[in-house]
């Protein structure tokens, strides 16, 4: 693919390498397949549409060792085509027996971890529909104080830094998220 076709041009600098991005999908990996192992009936949810990337790196590991576990995606959006989070996150988790959920843990997975509003609204609605545990697991996780009290269980990569973040999974106004790196736009 060339630069133009990917929307390079956009990409003020690289953040982390494809390297760097792998290398944080394998300590995730190991954590996650931590918990499956040695928990039992542990429910996996990830966030459309950004994380769907990040859960197939997770899949592709758990799977090389030896474990075959079902992530199961929900729909949230609360930034749409823009850079700003809306105070309302859509949740779509129709599909979703609600029932199974109860005294099970749950584990959230997400490309990002940045206002946390996403992942504070998900984290309630199992709680309501009677987690016993809730851990949360993302590929970036944006060190910043935050209004919402929420912290990653598990980040494979940190930064403390405020631009816009894409690549790997995640959009920048609907454009790169076919980038393997993450990448700082703006
Ligand atoms: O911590 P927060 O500030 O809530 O941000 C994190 C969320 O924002 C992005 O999703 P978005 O709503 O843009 O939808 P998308 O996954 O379809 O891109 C990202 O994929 C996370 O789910
Ligand atoms: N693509 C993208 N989505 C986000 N959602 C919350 N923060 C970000 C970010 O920095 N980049």
């Amino acid at each position: 693919m060339d630069v133009k076709e990917n929307n390079e041009e956009l990409v003020r600098e690289v953040l982390f390498t494809e390297k760097q991005v792998n290398q944080a999908a394998d300590r995730c990996a190991e954590w996650l397949g931590g918990i499956i192992k040695t928990q039992r009936g542990v429910l996996v949810f990830y966030m459309l549409e950004g994380c769907r990337t990040f859960a197939q790196m997770l899949e592709k590991r758990l799977l090389r060792a030896g474990i075959e576990k079902e992530l199961i995606p929900i729909r949230t959006s609360s930034y749409q085509e823009t850079t700003q989070s809306s105070e309302v996150v859509n949740i779509e988790d129709d599909h979703i027996q609600k029932d199974q959920i109860k005294g099970k843990t749950v584990v959230l997975i997400d490309d990002i971890l940045d206002t946390g509003g996403t992942m504070s609204s998900l984290r309630k609605r199992m709680l309501e529909y009677g987690a016993a545990k809730v851990q949360i697991c993302v590929l970036i996780e944006r060190d910043i104080e935050r209004d919402v009290n929420i912290k990653a269980d598990m980040a494979g990569l940190k930064t403390q830094r405020k631009e816009y973040l894409a690549g790997v999974g995640l959009d920048y106004k609907g454009l790169l998220r076919e980038l393997p790196y993450i990448a700082a736009i703006e």
